[in-house]
Protein backbone atom coordinates (compact mmCIF):
# COMPACT_ATOMS: atom_id res chain seq x y z
CA UNK A 1 0.00 0.00 0.00
CA UNK A 2 1.04 3.64 -0.92
CA UNK A 3 3.02 5.23 1.86
CA UNK A 4 1.66 8.40 2.60
CA UNK A 5 2.32 11.65 5.13
CA UNK A 6 -0.14 11.58 7.49
CA UNK A 7 0.51 13.96 10.02
CA UNK A 8 -2.95 15.85 10.61
CA UNK A 9 -6.64 14.21 10.03
CA UNK A 10 -8.99 17.22 10.29
CA UNK A 11 -12.34 16.38 11.88
CA UNK A 12 -14.67 18.55 9.76
CA UNK A 13 -18.41 18.13 11.63
CA UNK A 14 -20.71 16.61 8.26
CA UNK A 15 -23.57 18.62 9.02
CA UNK A 16 -21.48 21.98 8.92
CA UNK A 17 -22.41 22.98 5.52
CA UNK A 18 -19.41 26.11 5.75
CA UNK A 19 -16.64 23.81 6.84
CA UNK A 20 -17.34 20.67 4.89
CA UNK A 21 -17.30 23.03 2.07
CA UNK A 22 -13.84 24.60 3.00
CA UNK A 23 -12.00 22.11 4.66
CA UNK A 24 -9.78 21.58 1.81
CA UNK A 25 -8.11 24.95 2.00
CA UNK A 26 -5.98 24.92 5.34
CA UNK A 27 -4.00 21.66 3.85
CA UNK A 28 -4.62 18.92 6.58
CA UNK A 29 -2.58 15.74 5.37
CA UNK A 30 -6.21 14.29 5.61
CA UNK A 31 -9.50 15.45 5.76
CA UNK A 32 -12.01 13.79 7.99
CA UNK A 33 -15.68 14.28 7.48
CA UNK A 34 -17.79 13.34 10.67
CA UNK A 35 -21.01 11.73 10.89
CA UNK A 36 -20.58 10.74 14.46
CA UNK A 37 -20.56 12.65 17.84
CA UNK A 38 -20.12 16.38 16.21
CA UNK A 39 -23.29 15.65 14.57
CA UNK A 40 -26.49 15.60 16.20
CA UNK A 41 -29.22 12.79 16.41
CA UNK A 42 -31.99 14.66 14.58
CA UNK A 43 -29.02 15.71 11.62
CA UNK A 44 -27.53 12.63 11.05
CA UNK A 45 -29.79 11.77 7.86
CA UNK A 46 -29.08 15.94 6.37
CA UNK A 47 -25.14 15.12 7.54
CA UNK A 48 -25.09 12.28 5.43
CA UNK A 49 -26.56 13.68 2.48
CA UNK A 50 -24.42 16.91 2.47
CA UNK A 51 -20.66 14.81 2.75
CA UNK A 52 -21.98 12.46 0.17
CA UNK A 53 -22.81 16.15 -2.34
CA UNK A 54 -19.83 17.29 -1.17
CA UNK A 55 -17.45 14.77 -2.16
CA UNK A 56 -19.03 14.22 -5.61
CA UNK A 57 -18.58 18.46 -6.29
CA UNK A 58 -15.93 19.38 -3.73
CA UNK A 59 -12.19 19.60 -4.83
CA UNK A 60 -10.29 18.54 -1.81
CA UNK A 61 -6.60 18.26 -3.71
CA UNK A 62 -4.04 15.84 -2.55
CA UNK A 63 -5.87 15.53 0.68
CA UNK A 64 -7.02 12.12 2.08
CA UNK A 65 -10.59 11.36 2.39
CA UNK A 66 -11.56 10.29 5.39
CA UNK A 67 -15.07 9.56 7.00
CA UNK A 68 -15.93 9.00 10.66
CA UNK A 69 -19.31 6.80 10.23
CA UNK A 70 -21.79 6.19 12.89
CA UNK A 71 -20.84 2.95 14.98
CA UNK A 72 -21.29 -0.49 14.38
CA UNK A 73 -24.72 -1.00 16.47
CA UNK A 74 -26.19 2.63 15.58
CA UNK A 75 -29.41 2.74 12.83
CA UNK A 76 -27.17 4.44 11.07
CA UNK A 77 -24.45 2.43 10.12
CA UNK A 78 -25.60 0.80 7.34
CA UNK A 79 -26.51 3.95 5.01
CA UNK A 80 -23.25 5.84 6.49
CA UNK A 81 -21.27 2.85 4.70
CA UNK A 82 -22.95 2.57 1.69
CA UNK A 83 -23.42 6.73 0.90
CA UNK A 84 -19.77 7.09 1.61
CA UNK A 85 -18.95 3.96 -0.36
CA UNK A 86 -20.69 5.36 -3.32
CA UNK A 87 -19.36 8.58 -3.03
CA UNK A 88 -15.51 6.94 -3.36
CA UNK A 89 -14.22 8.16 0.09
CA UNK A 90 -11.22 6.57 0.34
CA UNK A 91 -10.89 5.59 4.20
CA UNK A 92 -13.51 4.95 6.44
CA UNK A 93 -12.71 5.19 10.30
CA UNK A 94 -15.03 3.11 12.60
CA UNK A 95 -15.22 4.76 16.03
CA UNK A 96 -15.31 2.75 19.34
CA UNK A 97 -13.84 -0.35 18.40
CA UNK A 98 -13.45 -3.26 20.69
CA UNK A 99 -12.53 -6.52 18.68
CA UNK A 100 -11.04 -7.56 15.20
CA UNK A 101 -14.82 -9.22 13.96
CA UNK A 102 -16.08 -5.44 14.14
CA UNK A 103 -13.85 -4.48 11.70
CA UNK A 104 -14.55 -7.57 9.45
CA UNK A 105 -18.44 -7.03 9.91
CA UNK A 106 -17.32 -3.05 8.71
CA UNK A 107 -15.40 -4.66 5.96
CA UNK A 108 -17.68 -7.35 4.61
CA UNK A 109 -20.71 -4.36 4.61
CA UNK A 110 -17.97 -2.21 2.59
CA UNK A 111 -17.53 -4.93 0.36
CA UNK A 112 -21.60 -5.38 -0.40
CA UNK A 113 -21.57 -1.66 -1.24
CA UNK A 114 -18.67 -1.98 -3.45
CA UNK A 115 -20.26 -4.84 -4.77
CA UNK A 116 -23.99 -2.79 -5.57
CA UNK A 117 -22.00 -0.10 -6.85
CA UNK A 118 -19.77 -1.63 -9.06
CA UNK A 119 -16.76 -0.46 -7.13
CA UNK A 120 -13.58 -2.60 -7.42
CA UNK A 121 -13.48 -4.62 -4.67
CA UNK A 122 -11.01 -3.87 -2.05
CA UNK A 123 -10.66 -0.22 -2.88
CA UNK A 124 -12.12 1.33 0.33
CA UNK A 125 -9.72 1.41 2.94
CA UNK A 126 -10.15 1.61 6.80
CA UNK A 127 -9.01 2.24 10.12
CA UNK A 128 -10.30 1.57 13.88
CA UNK A 129 -10.57 4.65 16.49
CA UNK A 130 -9.71 2.58 20.14
CA UNK A 131 -11.86 4.72 22.68
CA UNK A 132 -12.22 2.19 25.59
CA UNK A 133 -10.10 -0.41 27.87
CA UNK A 134 -11.28 -3.32 26.00
CA UNK A 135 -10.26 -1.77 22.70
CA UNK A 136 -6.74 -0.52 24.04
CA UNK A 137 -6.73 -4.73 25.42
CA UNK A 138 -7.57 -5.74 21.48
CA UNK A 139 -5.43 -3.26 19.42
CA UNK A 140 -3.01 -6.17 18.02
CA UNK A 141 -5.84 -8.25 16.91
CA UNK A 142 -7.95 -5.14 15.34
CA UNK A 143 -4.75 -3.83 13.87
CA UNK A 144 -4.22 -7.04 12.09
CA UNK A 145 -8.00 -7.51 11.31
CA UNK A 146 -7.93 -6.63 7.23
CA UNK A 147 -5.49 -6.00 4.63
CA UNK A 148 -7.36 -2.96 3.82
CA UNK A 149 -6.45 -1.41 7.44
CA UNK A 150 -4.49 1.68 7.33
CA UNK A 151 -4.68 2.82 10.55
CA UNK A 152 -5.49 2.77 14.22
CA UNK A 153 -6.25 6.25 16.61
CA UNK A 154 -6.45 6.88 19.75
CA UNK A 155 -9.65 8.07 20.89
CA UNK A 156 -8.68 10.10 24.47
CA UNK A 157 -12.33 11.75 24.87
CA UNK A 158 -14.29 8.82 25.27
CA UNK A 159 -10.76 6.34 26.77
CA UNK A 160 -10.36 8.49 29.50
CA UNK A 161 -14.28 8.54 30.28
CA UNK A 162 -14.40 4.66 30.18
CA UNK A 163 -11.00 4.66 32.58
CA UNK A 164 -13.01 7.09 34.78
CA UNK A 165 -10.24 9.35 34.26
CA UNK A 166 -10.08 12.61 32.42
CA UNK A 167 -7.38 14.61 30.34
CA UNK A 168 -4.14 16.00 32.62
CA UNK A 169 -2.02 18.32 31.33
CA UNK A 170 0.61 15.41 31.64
CA UNK A 171 -1.45 12.97 29.63
CA UNK A 172 -0.07 10.05 32.02
CA UNK A 173 -3.57 8.55 32.01
CA UNK A 174 -3.42 8.40 28.42
CA UNK A 175 0.69 6.59 28.57
CA UNK A 176 -0.29 3.02 28.49
CA UNK A 177 -3.06 3.16 25.77
CA UNK A 178 -0.48 5.48 23.53
CA UNK A 179 1.73 2.74 24.07
CA UNK A 180 0.01 -0.27 22.87
CA UNK A 181 -1.67 1.37 20.11
CA UNK A 182 1.90 2.38 18.63
CA UNK A 183 3.16 -1.02 19.39
CA UNK A 184 0.25 -2.74 17.62
CA UNK A 185 0.33 -0.46 14.90
CA UNK A 186 3.90 -0.76 13.85
CA UNK A 187 4.09 -4.69 14.79
CA UNK A 188 1.14 -4.44 11.58
CA UNK A 189 2.63 -1.83 9.64
CA UNK A 190 0.02 0.23 10.08
CA UNK A 191 0.08 4.08 11.21
CA UNK A 192 -1.03 5.22 14.55
CA UNK A 193 -2.50 8.65 15.18
CA UNK A 194 -2.60 10.66 18.56
CA UNK A 195 -6.24 12.02 19.95
CA UNK A 196 -7.57 15.33 19.41
CA UNK A 197 -6.32 17.94 21.92
CA UNK A 198 -9.74 19.72 22.43
CA UNK A 199 -8.40 23.47 24.01
CA UNK A 200 -7.95 26.01 21.21
CA UNK A 201 -6.30 28.42 23.09
CA UNK A 202 -3.65 26.43 25.29
CA UNK A 203 -1.25 26.44 22.78
CA UNK A 204 1.56 25.53 25.14
CA UNK A 205 -0.52 22.45 26.07
CA UNK A 206 -1.16 21.31 22.15
CA UNK A 207 2.82 22.21 21.07
CA UNK A 208 3.86 19.91 24.06
CA UNK A 209 1.53 16.95 23.66
CA UNK A 210 2.71 17.08 20.23
CA UNK A 211 6.59 17.34 20.78
CA UNK A 212 5.54 14.06 23.29
CA UNK A 213 3.89 12.02 20.87
CA UNK A 214 6.12 13.01 17.60
CA UNK A 215 9.17 11.37 20.05
CA UNK A 216 6.97 8.01 20.42
CA UNK A 217 6.94 7.26 17.29
CA UNK A 218 3.06 8.73 16.18
CA UNK A 219 2.54 9.07 12.92
CA UNK A 220 0.51 12.05 13.49
CA UNK A 221 -2.56 13.25 14.82
CA UNK A 222 -6.25 13.72 14.74
CA UNK A 223 -7.01 17.35 14.71
CA UNK A 224 -10.48 19.79 15.66
CA UNK A 225 -9.56 23.17 14.38
CA UNK A 226 -7.50 24.34 11.10
CA UNK A 227 -5.26 26.62 13.64
CA UNK A 228 -3.19 22.97 14.85
CA UNK A 229 -2.54 22.14 11.29
CA UNK A 230 0.59 24.07 11.16
CA UNK A 231 1.70 23.23 14.70
CA UNK A 232 1.70 19.95 14.28
CA UNK A 233 3.98 20.67 10.54
CA UNK A 234 6.27 21.87 12.75
CA UNK A 235 6.87 19.78 14.91
CA UNK A 236 6.91 16.46 12.42
CA UNK A 237 9.10 18.19 9.83
CA UNK A 238 12.21 17.16 9.64
CA UNK A 239 15.04 19.50 10.70
CA UNK A 240 18.06 20.81 8.35
CA UNK A 241 20.53 18.86 10.46
CA UNK A 242 18.46 15.71 10.44
CA UNK A 243 18.11 16.00 6.52
CA UNK A 244 21.78 16.59 6.47
CA UNK A 245 22.37 13.56 8.69
CA UNK A 246 20.28 11.27 6.63
CA UNK A 247 22.04 12.55 3.30
CA UNK A 248 25.55 11.43 4.72
CA UNK A 249 24.58 8.10 6.14
CA UNK A 250 23.16 7.15 2.30
CA UNK A 251 26.86 8.43 1.25
CA UNK A 252 28.18 6.52 4.01
CA UNK A 253 26.51 3.23 3.28
CA UNK A 254 26.94 3.42 -0.40
CA UNK A 255 30.83 4.12 -0.05
CA UNK A 256 30.46 0.99 2.64
CA UNK A 257 28.76 -1.24 -0.08
CA UNK A 258 31.64 0.06 -2.47
CA UNK A 259 34.20 -2.27 -0.18
CA UNK A 260 31.59 -4.90 0.29
CA UNK A 261 30.59 -4.12 3.86
CA UNK A 262 27.27 -2.92 5.39
CA UNK A 263 28.85 -1.04 8.39
CA UNK A 264 31.31 2.23 8.45
CA UNK A 265 32.12 4.39 11.26
CA UNK A 266 30.68 8.15 9.93
CA UNK A 267 32.40 11.00 12.17
CA UNK A 268 32.63 8.67 15.07
CA UNK A 269 29.20 7.26 14.31
CA UNK A 270 28.65 3.39 13.55
CA UNK A 271 26.30 3.23 10.29
CA UNK A 272 24.74 0.15 9.69
CA UNK A 273 21.08 -1.01 8.54
CA UNK A 274 18.83 0.21 11.19
CA UNK A 275 20.41 3.73 11.09
CA UNK A 276 20.17 3.90 6.95
CA UNK A 277 16.13 2.79 7.20
CA UNK A 278 15.71 5.55 9.86
CA UNK A 279 17.86 7.88 7.19
CA UNK A 280 15.34 6.90 4.49
CA UNK A 281 12.60 7.49 6.28
CA UNK A 282 13.48 11.33 6.82
CA UNK A 283 14.17 11.49 3.38
CA UNK A 284 10.29 9.76 2.74
CA UNK A 285 9.64 13.13 5.01
CA UNK A 286 11.27 15.19 3.64
CA UNK A 287 10.67 14.26 0.26
CA UNK A 288 6.72 14.53 0.64
CA UNK A 289 7.34 18.00 3.03
CA UNK A 290 9.34 19.99 -0.11
CA UNK A 291 12.38 20.40 1.66
CA UNK A 292 14.37 18.49 -0.93
CA UNK A 293 14.85 17.93 -4.66
CA UNK A 294 14.62 15.19 -7.12
CA UNK A 295 18.25 15.36 -7.05
CA UNK A 296 17.66 14.50 -3.33
CA UNK A 297 19.83 17.99 -2.51
CA UNK A 298 18.16 20.06 0.58
CA UNK A 299 16.57 23.09 -0.63
CA UNK A 300 17.41 26.27 1.13
CA UNK A 301 14.57 28.19 2.05
C1 LIG B 1 -14.44 13.92 20.95
C2 LIG B 1 -14.68 14.01 19.48
O1 LIG B 1 -15.40 13.24 18.91
S1 LIG B 1 -13.80 15.22 18.64
C3 LIG B 1 -14.37 15.15 16.99
C4 LIG B 1 -15.70 15.81 16.76
N1 LIG B 1 -15.61 17.24 16.88
C5 LIG B 1 -15.50 18.04 15.80
O2 LIG B 1 -15.53 17.57 14.68
C6 LIG B 1 -15.32 19.50 16.06
C7 LIG B 1 -14.54 20.16 14.94
N2 LIG B 1 -14.19 21.54 15.26
C8 LIG B 1 -15.09 22.54 15.30
O3 LIG B 1 -16.29 22.37 15.07
C9 LIG B 1 -14.57 23.93 15.59
O4 LIG B 1 -13.19 24.05 15.32
C10 LIG B 1 -14.80 24.40 17.06
C11 LIG B 1 -16.30 24.39 17.37
C12 LIG B 1 -14.07 23.51 18.03
C13 LIG B 1 -14.24 25.82 17.18
O5 LIG B 1 -14.90 26.62 16.22
P1 LIG B 1 -14.49 28.13 15.97
O6 LIG B 1 -14.39 28.82 17.31
O7 LIG B 1 -15.42 28.69 14.96
O8 LIG B 1 -13.03 28.00 15.35
P2 LIG B 1 -12.16 29.11 14.66
O9 LIG B 1 -12.59 30.46 15.11
O10 LIG B 1 -10.75 28.73 14.90
O11 LIG B 1 -12.48 28.91 13.12
C14 LIG B 1 -11.72 29.58 12.14
C15 LIG B 1 -12.17 29.15 10.77
O12 LIG B 1 -11.91 27.76 10.61
C16 LIG B 1 -13.10 27.06 10.32
N3 LIG B 1 -13.05 25.78 11.05
C17 LIG B 1 -12.92 25.62 12.38
N4 LIG B 1 -12.88 24.32 12.68
C18 LIG B 1 -12.97 23.66 11.51
C19 LIG B 1 -12.96 22.28 11.20
N5 LIG B 1 -12.86 21.33 12.14
N6 LIG B 1 -13.08 21.95 9.91
C20 LIG B 1 -13.19 22.89 8.93
N7 LIG B 1 -13.20 24.21 9.18
C21 LIG B 1 -13.08 24.58 10.47
C22 LIG B 1 -14.23 27.95 10.82
O13 LIG B 1 -15.43 27.69 10.11
C23 LIG B 1 -13.67 29.33 10.55
O14 LIG B 1 -13.84 29.59 9.17
P3 LIG B 1 -14.14 31.11 8.66
O15 LIG B 1 -12.95 31.90 9.10
O16 LIG B 1 -14.27 30.94 7.19
O17 LIG B 1 -15.40 31.52 9.35
O1 LIG C 1 -10.84 10.30 17.89
C1 LIG C 1 -10.68 11.29 18.61
O2 LIG C 1 -9.56 11.74 18.95
C2 LIG C 1 -11.92 11.99 19.08
C3 LIG C 1 -12.83 11.11 19.84
O3 LIG C 1 -13.78 10.53 19.32
C4 LIG C 1 -12.55 10.89 21.25
O4 LIG C 1 -11.53 11.41 21.74
O5 LIG C 1 -13.35 10.18 21.89
MG1 LIG D 1 -15.05 9.46 20.66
Amino acid sequence: MEERLRRTMMFVPGNNSGMVKDAGVYGADSIMFDLEDSVSMDQKDAARILVYEALQTQDYGNAELVVRVNGIDSPFFRSDVFAMVKAGIQVIRLPKVESAQMMKDLVSTIEEAEKKFGIKVGTTHVMAAIESARGVMKCLEIAESSDRMIGLALSAEDYTTDMKTHRYPDGAELEFARNMILHAARAAGIAAFDTVFTNMNDIDGFMCETKHIHQLGFDGKSLVNPRQIDMVNSVFVPTKKEIENALDVEAAIEEAKTKGSGVISMNGQMVDRPVVLRAQRVMRLAKASHLINEEGEYIEE
